[in-house]
Formats: C-alpha cells, sequence, structure tokens
C-alpha cells in the first residue's frame, strides 16, 4: 500500500511538471468505481450516517431522512444561462487570475482544443475502468477497519510498545507516553495538558496500574476528539447545498470528492459537480470521468478557466435542475500564496451572489501526513475562506495521527470525515472512539 501511494503521489508531480496528460489507470486510482457496495453498506450500517440529527450550529434544520430522490440525472449539456448580473461580473473580475480569464459572459476559454466547452456538463473521457484496485480491498467496516487501516501509524506503533517497555505505573510510564504523543504531532500544548492531568492523578493514587492510566489517557483522548466529532449534515432547503472543497496540493480534495460523491449518490440525493480545480488538467478530467461513469453532471471550463466563473455557473445550473448538493472543487494552493487565497474569497464571494446562503460547507481536506504544518494551513485558510469542516486524509500508511488532536484543541472546527484508504467506502464519518481505539493498544478494550 505504501510503496503504491508513493509511486503516486511521485507521478502526480512529474505529472505537475511535465504537464503531460494522465493515464487510464491513474484515474482509475483516483476514482475507482464501486466494486464492493456491500462493504459501503456494511459501513453505513455501523457508522453514524451524515443525515444524523443537526448539530446545534447547523445553519439550518435538516430533514433527518430526506424522502426518496429521483434518480441521478444523466449527463448531458445545458443551454447558455441567463444574462450576468453586472455585480458578478464585478465580483469576477476583482482578483486578476493567473492566465487569461474567460469572458465574463463565460464565453468558452481559449484553451487547448480538447478542452470542454464551457456550457458542457459531463465528461468526454473514456471510460476508465477500476483494475487498480482489485486488489486493493476497502478497510473492514466498523472500528476494525480504523484498526486495521491506522496499525501502522506512528502513534499506534508507539503506543503498541509502551506496555512492554514500561509495565510499572511510575514516571517514566509518563515519560514515555509524553514522547509517543509529541512524536505522534499531538502538538506540545495539548501532550503536557494530557501527561500533567495523568501526573497529578497518579500522585493521588488514582490508578491502581499501568493499564488504569492508559485507560484513562484513552478517556482523555476521546473526549478532546468528541466535540469535532459532528457528522456533515446536508440542509435539503439549501436547493443545492453547496459544498466548497479546499486545501494545499495534492491533500486529495478532488479523490474525497470522488468519494463523497459516491456517499451522497448512494443516499439518493440528486447531485452536481463543479470542475474548479482548474490549475491540474487531470483533477477536470478526473471529475468527468467520475461524473460520466455515475451518471453525475460535472460543470467544467477546461484547464485555467476562472475557477470562480465555474462555481458561478455550476450554482446557476445546480438551482435551475433543483439539484440537492453541489460540490465544488478548487485547485491545490499553498496557504503562504496570497493572491491565490484571496482567490478563495473570490470564489466564496461569486456564490454568495447567485445564493447569499452559499457555500453551506467549506470543506478543507488536510493531508494527515502533514504534521504540525497542518495548523498554519488551517489558520491561513480559515481567515481567507472561512472553513466549517475538516476532512482528514491519508490517515492510514505513514500518518502520525497526532495532528487530528492537534487540530481538535486549537480549532474546535468539525471533522467530518476520515480518509483511511483509496478507495471510495474508506472515507469515514469521523468517529472519536473508533479513531482512538485504532491508535492504542487493543488491550485496553477499544
Ligand atoms: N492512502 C491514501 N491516499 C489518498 C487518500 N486520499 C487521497 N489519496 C491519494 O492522494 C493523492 C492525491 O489526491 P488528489 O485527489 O489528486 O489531491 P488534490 O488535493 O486534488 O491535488 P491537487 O489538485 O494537486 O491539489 C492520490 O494519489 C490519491 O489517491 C487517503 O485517504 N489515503
Amino acid at each position: 500500500m505504501l510503496s503504491f501511494f508513493r509511486r503516486k503521489k511521485n507521478e502526480t508531480a512529474a505529472e505537475k511538471s511535465s504537464e503531460r496528460g494522465f493515464t487510464t489507470e491513474e484515474l482509475a486510482a483516483a476514482f475507482p468505481d464501486a466494486q464492493a457496495d456491500t462493504h459501503a453498506d456494511a459501513q453505513q450500517a455501523q457508522e453514524p450516517s451524515p443525515d444524523l440529527p443537526p448539530r446545534a450550529d447547523a445553519p439550518a434544520p435538516a430533514a433527518p431522512n430526506p424522502a426518496p430522490l429521483a434518480p441521478a440525472p444523466s449527463p448531458q449539456v445545458f443551454a447558455a444561462e441567463p444574462p450576468v448580473p453586472p455585480e458578478v461580473v464585478a465580483a469576477l473580475h476583482e482578483i486578476e487570475p493567473p492566465v487569461p480569464p474567460p469572458a465574463a459572459s463565460f464565453a468558452p476559454p481559449a484553451a487547448a482544443p480538447d478542452a470542454p466547452s464551457q456550457q458542457t456538463i459531463s465528461a468526454e473521457t473514456e471510460p476508465v475502468a477500476p483494475t487498480d484496485y482489485i486488489d486493493k480491498p476497502a478497510a473492514p467496516a466498523g472500528k476494525q477497519g480504523w484498526r486495521d487501516r491506522l496499525r501502522g501509524s506512528v502513534f499506534a506503533r508507539s503506543f503498541g510498545g509502551l506496555f512492554s517497555r514500561n509495565p510499572r505505573l511510575d514516571d517514566d510510564l509518563l515519560d514515555e507516553i509524553e514522547t509517543a504523543l509529541i512524536t505522534a504531532d499531538v502538538g506540545v500544548g495539548a501532550t503536557t495538558a494530557l501527561v500533567e492531568g495523568l501526573r497529578k492523578r497518579m500522585k493521588s493514587r488514582e490508578f491502581a496500574d499501568a493499564q488504569a492510566l492508559l485507560g484513562a489517557l484513552r478517556a482523555e483522548l476521546i473526549a478532546m476528539l468528541q466535540p469535532v466529532a459532528k457528522p456533515l449534515v446536508i440542509d435539503v432547503n439549501a436547493k443545492p447545498f453547496v459544498l466548497l472543497t479546499v486545501g494545499v496540493n495534492g491533500v486529495g480534495k478532488t479523490t474525497t470528492i470522488g468519494k463523497l460523491a459516491k456517499r451522497f449518490r448512494d443516499e439518493g440525493r440528486p447531485l452536481m459537480l463543479a470542475a474548479g480545480d482548474t490549475f491540474r488538467a487531470a483533477a477536470v478530467a478526473q471529475l468527468q470521468a467520475w461524473g460520466e461513469r455515475n451518471g453525475v453532471p460535472v460543470v467544467a471550463q477546461g484547464q485555467n478557466a476562472d475557477a470562480a466563473s465555474v462555481a458561478f455557473d455550476a450554482l446557476q445550473a445546480a438551482k435551475a435542475r433543483g439539484t440537492q448538493v453541489l460540490i465544488a472543487d478548487t485547485a491545490g494552493r499553498l496557504h503562504t500564496q496570497q493572491g491565490l487565497m484571496a482567490e478563495l474569497g473570490k470564489i466564496r464571494r461569486v456564490l454568495g451572489k447567485v445564493d447569499p446562503t452559499a457555500p453551506h460547507e467549506v470543506l478543507m481536506v488536510i493531508d494527515g501526513t502533514t504534521g504540525q504544518n497542518a495548523l498554519s494551513q488551517l489558520r491561513q485558510f480559515h481567515a481567507a475562506v472561512g472553513v466549517t469542516g475538516l476532512v482528514v486524509t491519508k490517515l492510514d500508511g505513514t500518518a502520525k495521527g497526532g495532528v487530528v488532536f492537534a487540530l481538535a484543541r486549537e480549532f474546535g472546527i468539525p471533522i467530518r470525515f476520515a480518509g483511511i484508504g483509496e478507495r471510495p467506502e474508506d472515507l469515514r464519518v469521523f468517529d472519536a472512539e473508533a479513531f482512538v481505539d485504532a491508535l492504542l493498544p487493543e488491550a485496553l478494550g477499544g
């Protein structure tokens, strides 16, 4: 799995540098067809559904079980949109795009001949066989799946040996715990608070043995994450519920959109995608190929188009169709690139011109292998576009895992989903208890 993942990351980097076309294998890797819907069913049976009762901070109450909806619409080409209001044109021109933008009237970009036309919905890419995934089963449903996928993390490996190295209840055990937490990227602040709390309780003889202390640690870790374990609730009154995805390059935004789209489609929600990652050609094609295979419309303007204009088009189209959910992709950008960060604000404002309540969720995708840098990423993205939910990806493989605690402690922004693998079924609704138990030794009773 690891070597496979590294290979794919290298390919992504190579692809960016050479601007070569994408292969069918790459597309298959990014958007595998559902090979095992039974996995998804089993998972849904065991995990909380995103349609849980609305959170206290949800923008509007959502129906817990939306009425059955019409089947997903087939891809098609939209008729020309109505004229663009002058204030939107003004918004679209707020920020100079890095390349010549299409006209504000959304004329097709003067792009490469194979770029899809601006009003084209769906893909003209060839069907892609999901061969890359045949030997990559989804993680088992429920807690076991989390444990299977996270056992390679630094966190799980450090804690795995803790018992054998330090079976006694003493300061050495606490020192080991402190080192393990810091190594796993939990962060100095959170680690100190946790360890000093445990030390006090140990001194007051609260724990009978080392096992009891680790049990207390488990409870503390779960308590840190519980407040942010708030599933995404789709407000069915939003029409459409607009989900804007943001994040730095290569964190898994486009892949996550494919996984989310499958989830929503399986829930019977009429859905549309906006291919707003206009920087990386393969990202547009990834969404289009996925839409093609799954009968989900994709609004695209091709590479180098103005992302705000794509979002605007898509929201108008989704409104016209009565679509329930619109997921908008954006290009990856470094949180330190101020111009590109400002562009996110522009996308947000342009969406707001069509629907003042949009976007209803700004979902930031964070790579779980990033470490403490994830904190400054979130700080900058939150300042630029107002992040309302997180997806932490790549928690399988080399992730340290601890950054999830640091993010929860510092920001308190809901963690909606966790990526624990590359298959669609591996995007799990974030579950604080399952996550902590997957990181700690099984003997703790998780
Ligand atoms: N192991 C693992 N890999 C993942 C996960 N999520 C995404 N990936 C992989 O991460 C790589 C990058 O994913 P993309 O979806 O292209 O990332 P992106 O954020 O859209 O990239 P940019 O458009 O460059 O910003 C792909 O190889 C994905 O398969 C996950 O949860 N686990």
